[in-house]
């Protein structure tokens, strides 16, 4: 069975992520599934009393229990909610928001140490693809730069950038590749993200080294997610 997660990025609000949660939470209770995961906005995060296997996590926060770090959350804030899941190196944080890979890795030494589950994203630009499969590998080693690939409670998700949010799926013979080289260098389960959508999820989940799928704007309507759980559950 295929781990199913769903990043709301910079949408639904608190009320609707509250209606979201349940609405999966209702049909998990009746329907036996791998880890289904839920990043809500950092505003939306709340106590929601869940099955064992729906977790709620924090799209990100600062590595820090509190303190003056204007505009971030610390663990203090998730763990008012029992949050113990977080994504680190989404590539919109990378790309966009500018983070490092020093400031990641700083950042995953901290959760790690706490024991959270962390979602450790990785994924090569347009450009690094087109230059082959030996370029996207070794751009993504400079991913990997600090980071304990052993940790216990890691998933790592391969992302390519140029697949996210575009509509424009890797091909499964772009998928299989990476994820083959990967799982050479790490044991843990390892997610494909980008595009991922009802049409082709199952076929995803059920490529060589692939252990689920982190899914953006596919995931936002919760009657979408729960019919991608329901068709790869049996997987
Ligand atoms: O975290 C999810 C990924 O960025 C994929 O987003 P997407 O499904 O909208 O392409």
């Amino acid at each position: 069975m295929p781990i199913i997660a769903a990043n709301f990025k910079t949408n639904h609000t608190r009320s609707s992520t509250a209606k979201y949660v349940s609405l999966v939470n209702n049909y998990l209770k009746t329907n036996s599934t791998s880890d289904v995961y839920i990043f809500p906005t950092a505003t939306s995060l709340d106590y929601f009393e869940t099955v064992a296997n729906l977790h709620i996590g924090a799209q990100n926060a600062y590595a820090t229990q509190n303190g003056s770090f204007t505009g971030e959350i610390g663990t203090e804030q998730l763990d008012e909610f029992y949050i113990k899941t977080i994504l680190i190196g989404h590539s919109e944080r990378r790309h966009i928001l500018g983070e490092t890979q020093e400031m990641i890795a700083q950042k995953y030494q901290y959760f790690k140490a706490l024991g959270y589950r962390i979602i450790y994203c990785v994924g090569e630009p347009l450009e690094i693809k087109e230059s082959g499969l030996d370029a996207t590998l070794q751009y993504m080693q400079t991913q990997f730069e600090g980071i304990d690939l052993s940790y216990e409670n890691l998933v790592v998700a391969y992302e390519p950038v140029w697949a996210i949010g575009t509509g424009v799926t890797a091909t499964n013979d772009d998928i299989v590749n990476v994820h083959q080289a990967l799982k050479k260098q790490c044991s843990k389960p390892l997610l494909y993200g980008g595009s991922v959508k009802l049409g082709n999820v199952e076929s995803i989940c059920q490529l060589d080294g692939v252990d689920g799928v982190l899914i953006g704007t596919a995931s936002w309507v919760a009657e979408d997610f729960i019919k991608i759980i329901e068709n790869t559950k049996e997987l």
